[in-house]
């Protein structure tokens, strides 16, 4: 699975998290979203193509993807815990730490 693949399951997954009120759906949807950005924590992207797996710049996009996977972990608590509204007002958080990180790597 490339990196390329796990973000569009993160774009997937983050479009049904937006979408849906069934609880059911935006927890396997969250589960989903943590597993291809552990994935993609295993990755290097072109654009630091060469860099060893401990540089700064590999250390830095590993950080992003824990950011997001906080963020994610704290959206599937309110959704275990039936919170839906307080879920999916977590999961407009992502945003930003997508576009900081495309800015940063993509
Ligand atoms: C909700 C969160 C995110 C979504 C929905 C998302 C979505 C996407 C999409 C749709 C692409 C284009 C994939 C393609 O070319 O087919 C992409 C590319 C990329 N994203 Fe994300 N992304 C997210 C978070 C992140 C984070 C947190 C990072 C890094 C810390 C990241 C790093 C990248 C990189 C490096 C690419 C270019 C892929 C490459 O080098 O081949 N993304 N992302």
């Amino acid at each position: 699975q490339s990196l390329e693949d796990d973000m569009d399951i993160l774009k997937g997954a983050y479009r049904t998290v937006q979408k849906t009120e069934d609880a059911t759906e935006l927890k396997k949807a969250l589960t989903d979203m943590r597993a291809a950005a552990e994935n993609a924590k295993t990755q290097t992207p072109d654009s630091l193509e060469g860099k060893a797996a401990d540089s700064a710049e590999m250390k830095d996009y590993r950080a992003g993807l824990d950011t997001l996977i906080g963020q994610i972990d704290a959206s599937k608590q309110l959704a275990d815990a039936g919170d839906i509204a307080g879920a999916k007002a977590e999961a407009k958080k992502f945003a930003d730490t997508r576009d900081a990180n495309h800015k940063k790597f993509r």
